[in-house]
């Protein structure tokens, strides 16, 4: 048997389709077009991928868009002072700052500066806060985008077993909260976890966000699972690859995420949502 594979980049298309006819519709309106503005600091790579995809979405969604590039040896009070500024700029619906910041930043200064209702990453506490009571508003743009993926393939988490690989601020531990919310029964691993390959077997649907090349071995996963790949890992050769070794996973899920072209391009149509909503809020 052979995984279905789950195409993100089509999914995302038809979510920045729609992003797209809620512009239009706002212009035609003569409501305001949405901004985002997008901060980096330094050079990270990823980030760098990240920003370019990111311009090219806002364009086709006819969005405003305002980027700002800072050298790495911004200090905390200036990346601070920009934030208030965007913060009171009312073109200006949603803030992204690229993570991860230069050593002299603390990152968690930084996001809680960012007013929650121009939060589009939905990292401030009030954000994770209100996903983790159950009243979400703006959502982490990755588990939203997974979220989006498995309902637009009719996979339902309600009563599933799931298991996530990884417990970071930005994928693992909000998504273990989204996966509550959808009435999922919910195992979190990491770096402290015994037995991976017993827990990874045991799972409907197991979710990889760790970024560590094919850590999830085909062979843990069980037949007709679910397997979804949030990692982005470049290889010394130049190619991606994800956290789960895809070539041998595929001979036993029943659906599986690429990378790239699968939960990438799904934080992109994210991010998108969280910034029309945004807008629509502070209409
Ligand atoms: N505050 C903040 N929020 C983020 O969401 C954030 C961040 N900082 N820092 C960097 C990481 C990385 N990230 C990516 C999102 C989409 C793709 C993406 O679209 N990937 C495509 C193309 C990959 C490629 O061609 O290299 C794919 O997987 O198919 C990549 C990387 C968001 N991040």
């Amino acid at each position: 048997m052979s995984a279905q594979i789950i195409d993100g980049k089509a999914v995302s298309q038809q979510c920045l389709n729609a992003v797209a006819d809620a512009v239009a519709a706002r212009r035609a309106a003569s409501l305001r077009v949405p901004g985002l503005a997008v901060v980096l600091v330094g050079d990270d790579p990823a980030s760098a991928v990240y920003v370019r995809n990111k311009n090219h979405a806002c364009r086709q969604v006819g969005f405003e868009s305002f980027s700002y590039e800072l050298p790495a040896d911004t200090s905390e009070a200036q990346l601070l002072d920009l934030i208030d500024e965007l913060n009171d700029n009312p073109a200006v619906d949603g803030i992204l700052v690229q993570l991860p910041l230069p050593a002299q930043i603390n990152s968690q200064n930084i996001l809680e500066r960012i007013r929650p209702d121009k939060d589009v990453d939905g990292f401030h506490p009030y954000n994770v806060g209100r996903l983790a009571v159950r009243k979400p508003l703006l959502r982490p743009c990755t588990p939203k985008g997974i979220m989006t993926l498995l309902t637009a393939y009719g996979i339902d988490p309600k009563g599933q077993k799931v298991v996530i690989v990884g417990a970071s601020n930005i994928v693992g531990r909000p998504l273990a909260l989204e996966m509550m919310l959808a009435g999922a029964t919910v195992t979190v691993c990491h770096r402290f976890t015994r037995n991976l390959a017993a827990e990874v077997a045991a799972a409907d649907i197991v979710v990889a966000a760790v970024g560590k090349p094919k850590l999830i071995c085909g062979d843990w996963i069980r037949e007709g699972a679910v397997v979804v790949d949030v990692g982005i890992n470049r290889l010394a050769d130049g190619s991606l690859c994800g956290d789960v070794d895809f070539d041998a996973a595929k001979q036993r899920a029943a659906m599986i995420t690429p990378v790239p072209g699968g939960v990438g391009p799904m934080t992109i149509a994210g991010l998108l949502e969280n910034t029309l909503q945004a807008a629509q809020n502070r209409d």
